[in-house]
């Protein structure tokens, strides 16, 4: 257990405003990335960074435009002067990943912050006998922190040929930061990126052999696993270019991920149950704007004050004070160096059948054309 840190002094200061944005953009205003960024702790953390920073240039990465829309308007509606961008991004897709890489790259300078937390877990299960079990056990507690033994989920291969978990909660993202890189390590300049993880991440759901978990049953456990040692091999390479990279977890929160694992009518009659279980657990953070405490909180610091190797974390306590506490992952650096490097590979892989499915489609679209 880390121990429980003090809410940060206050690193962003205000400046004059401006309206002028793109490459001209001023020094001082940061430019703040979010994917996911349209509901859940995604779309709080962005009320909180506007709250904090008036002249946040804030860039809302979402895959549902509508949603995102939506988003946009209920942040204004209490801040008719915010600077919100908003920028289509599937990260699931490589192409959508590298488009949106590309607009970014027409639109801004540089990258301050960026937070990578959209994040999937599609058709969960949860064995109900398990939890029956560990509820009566003294894992119970740890049981409703981390969800062991008692989530599967069943994944399946998206267009790209990847797994989609791993796809859309890992690689994606990947390949994000990868093409943002001329824009997040620049001289001079310190860049941030922060990954939504979670406690369940676990080890023995990752396979390295089978990073993308195309055989076990946990690959939502498997992908934020990923994510952990992802961001330790990230420091390792790019500490020295300027950019650093955390890990957050943000609790247990209710949100349309969670809903969606059970029944709505189940979550509504054990809700009052879930407020309870609080007083026990400082992980049960339940809102989004408890949850997204962390993800807030590394962006007061400064870089010189982040662990590599910790996880930060979103708590709450019984009487609703909500605190941020770094705790030790389960991670090697030669698991992560391994990992990193097969990530590269992969990217190398992806790109390349990419441009050959886009020069197939060309050559298609051109024998279409000829014989009309
Ligand atoms: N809720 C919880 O208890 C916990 C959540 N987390 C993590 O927090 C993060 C946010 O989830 P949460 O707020 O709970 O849930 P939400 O479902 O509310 O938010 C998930 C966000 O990710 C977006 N998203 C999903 N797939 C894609 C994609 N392919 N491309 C772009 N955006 C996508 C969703 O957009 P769309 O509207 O298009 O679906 C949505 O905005 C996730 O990474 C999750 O794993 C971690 C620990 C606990
Ligand atoms: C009576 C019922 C069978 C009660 C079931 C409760 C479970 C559905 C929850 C208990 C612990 C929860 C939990 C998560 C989901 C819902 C539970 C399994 C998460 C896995 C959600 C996403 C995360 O990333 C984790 C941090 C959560 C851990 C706890």
């Amino acid at each position: 257990m880390g121990c429980r840190l003090p809410r940060a002094a206050k690193t962003s200061s205000r400046f004059s405003f401006s309206r002028t944005f793109c490459v001209s953009q001023s020094n001082m205003e940061k430019v703040v990335i979010v994917t996911g960024a349209n509901s859940g702790i995604g779309l709080a953390l962005c009320e909180r960074l506007l709250t904090e920073d008036s002249q946040l240039q804030l860039c809302l990465a979402c895959r549902n435009m509508q949603r995102a829309e939506a988003a946009r308007a209920s942040l204004l509606a209490s801040r008719s002067s915010a600077r919100i961008d908003l920028l289509h991004l599937d990260v699931g897709s490589v192409q959508s990943v590298l488009s949106a890489a590309k607009e970014i790259k027409t639109k801004y300078s540089r990258v301050d912050f960026l937070y990578l937390n959209a994040g999937i877990m599609p058709n969960p299960t949860v064995d109900i006998g398990a939890f029956f079990k560990g509820l009566f056990s003294r894992n119970a507690i740890n049981m409703f922190a981390t969800a062991e033994g008692l989530l599967t989920q069943q994944d399946r291969v998206n267009s790209d040929g990847l797994q989609e978990v791993f796809a859309t909660n890992l690689f994606g993202h990947f390949l994000l930061v990868r093409e943002l890189e001329p824009l997040l390590c620049q001289p001079g300049h310190t860049s941030r990126v922060v990954w939504t993880s979670s406690s369940n991440a676990r080890r023995s759901a990752f396979s390295i052999e089978d990073f993308q978990h195309t055989k076990g049953t946990e690959p939502y456990s498997s992908s934020k696993y990923a994510s952990d040692l992802l961001s330790l091999a990230l420091n390792r390479h790019k500490n020295s270019q300027g950019l650093f990279s955390s890990v957050t977890c943000p609790g247990l929160v209710m949100t349309n991920l969670t809903f969606g694992i059970l029944p709505s009518f189940f979550w509504t009659l054990i809700m009052p149950i879930m407020w309870m279980i609080r007083i026990f657990t400082n992980t049960f953070t339940l809102t989004p704007n408890n949850g997204a405490e962390a993800l807030f909180w590394l962006f007061l610091q400064k870089p010189e004050v982040l662990d590599s190797r910790a996880k930060y974390h979103s708590l709450t306590s019984g009487l609703g004070t909500k605190y941020t506490e770094p705790r030790q992952m389960d991670i090697d650096d030669e698991m992560s160096e391994v990992f990193y490097s097969k990530l590269l590979e992969l990217e190398k892989t992806t790109r390349r059948k990419l441009k050959e499915r886009n020069a197939d489609n060309e050559a298609y679209q051109q024998y279409l054309n000829n014989i009309e």
